[in-house]
């Protein structure tokens, strides 16, 4: 696809998947009512709300003719009235559901049985397994270490310290602080083992946890102490997903074009965020004025040439999929670093990308924590998509560029970033002079 000119497009986002299923959670976990404003409706925000239906809370939808979808009015689980019982959790492919759950459920008296999609069942789950048991709740796993499992309680926990190895992912902290301050004595929570991926969003976990009022402090690097804490509900709008994002600003550096995302935060935990970094090096420029982001691609786009990059990507793995895309459309080779833990995504995702590009013409290969783009890709072909709303994403943004790229099953992209297809046909139309 190529413009004549340069165009310009403005895109709205649905609210973050990270944000909405932590406040989701809190808001459950609250003592009062909550209202959410703009929350992600996607199938891992419906995979959350129906998790925490099933342990007792509830979700009214308050219409406000977003086209994003309504807002969300929470009553939190009723933990005094609970009758312990056995209940079953589908997970699918989220792994904010699969791991930020278990802890919760642990809460309640009762049994609850967690499972999901195919693949979910080798997602990594041993640390919040391990941790669920030093915590005293039993967990029938099969001795599998992964899904499906039983979580039994007799209803709350005790046990206040904890050591984890988080470095297969930053969830695991996550889902441990985000129950903590509904534990009878709070958490402390040490991480021993190699670095944590994704800081950020261990940064996002207490930033959220200090929104709705739970005291929580560092102590040192790589321990968290989490009051016990009461919280009333909270009101709070939730932020556009950064990450997601990320494939129309792509857009704009491979076709040369402009992409204003509107409400784009001014602070933010989201590993989205690193866009302004990463784009540059892309050759495209960014400029944040009046609320919104404004990403120009370099004159020509990717048939004009742009270089590849060295990037380490440990803080921000989310974002990896997009980034490949745009080294894979680059004249000059690339290499993306510290994302090993990425093997335990969605899919295997440095798999998935090393194949696909090569797929296509490309070379690549996995490294150790990471994969090098060698070659462009030169030519179209059916781009396998690993039931990875990434994946296809990327492969949507190479298919900008790239004649006869067909996505497989685009529909994926709902985990997420529901109506992607929608807003991926609005942006070309208005970079071709259509509606803005
Ligand atoms: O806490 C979260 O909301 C997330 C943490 C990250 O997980 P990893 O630490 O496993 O990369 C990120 O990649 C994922 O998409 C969302
Ligand atoms: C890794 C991701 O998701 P999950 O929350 O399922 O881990 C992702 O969205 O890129």
């Amino acid at each position: 696809m190529s413009f004549e000119q340069s165009g310009s497009a403005s895109v709205r986002i649905p609210g973050s998947k990270s944000l909405t299923n932590r406040y989701l959670l809190l808001a459950a976990l609250a003592d009062s009512e909550s209202v959410i404003h703009a929350p992600l409706h996607s199938r891992d925000s419906a995979l959350m709300i129906a998790a925490l239906e099933q342990l007792g809370a509830r979700f009214e939808r308050l219409e406000t003719g977003s086209p994003f979808g309504p807002d969300l009015r929470v009553s939190p689980i009723p933990f005094d009235s609970l009758s312990a019982n056995q209940r079953s959790i589908d997970v699918g492919l989220a792994g904010t559901v699969m791991r930020f759950v278990p802890p919760v459920a642990a809460l309640v008296a009762g049994s609850t049985h967690f499972d999901g999609d195919p693949h979910a069942r080798v997602r990594p789950m041993g640390p919040v397994i391990e941790s669920l048991r030093a915590l005293g709740v039993d967990v029938e796993d099969g001795a599998r270490g992964s899904l499906p499992f039983t979580v039994s309680s007799a209803g709350g926990v005790e046990v206040d310290e904890l050591s984890i190895d988080a470095s297969g992912s930053s969830q695991f902290v996550s889902a441990l602080l985000l129950a903590a301050a509904r534990f009878k004595n709070g958490l402390l929570l040490k991480h021993e083992g190699p670095a944590i991926p994704s800081m950020p969003h261990v940064e996002m976990t207490l930033e959220v946890l200090r929104q709705v009022g739970v005291e929580v402090s560092s102590p040192s690097e790589n321990s968290w102490r989490v009051e016990p804490t009461r919280f009333p509900g909270f009101e709070i709008t939730v932020e556009p997903d950064l990450s997601n994002a990320g494939p129309f600003l792509a857009a704009a550096v491979v076709l040369g074009q402009s992409v204003s995302i509107p409400d784009w935060p001014k602070e933010t935990t989201q590993g989205g965020n690193h866009w302004l970094e990463i784009l540059p090096r892309f050759g495209a420029s960014v400029e944040l004025a009046q609320g919104s982001l404004t990403v120009t691609g370099p004159a020509g786009g990717a048939r004009a040439g742009f270089g590849g990059i060295d990037l380490d990507l440990a803080a921000a793995g989310e974002l990896a999929p997009t980034v490949a895309a745009l080294c894979a459309l680059a004249d000059s080779p690339s290499r993306l670093r510290g994302i090993a833990h990425l093997r335990g995504h969605e899919t295997d995702r440095l798999a998935a990308l090393t194949a696909e590009i090569k797929r296509l013409g490309g070379e690549a290969e996995e490294t150790e924590d990471g994969i090098c783009v060698l070659s462009p890709v030169s030519h179209g072909g059916l781009m396998h998509t690993y039931a990875d709303h990434r994946m296809a994403t990327a492969a949507a943004i190479i298919g900008l560029v790239i004649e006869g790229v067909v996505v497989e099953n685009v529909e994926t992209t709902s985990k997420t970033l529901p109506n992607f297809t929608g807003l991926w046909q609005d942006m070309l139309a208005q970079f071709s002079g259509g509606r803005r």
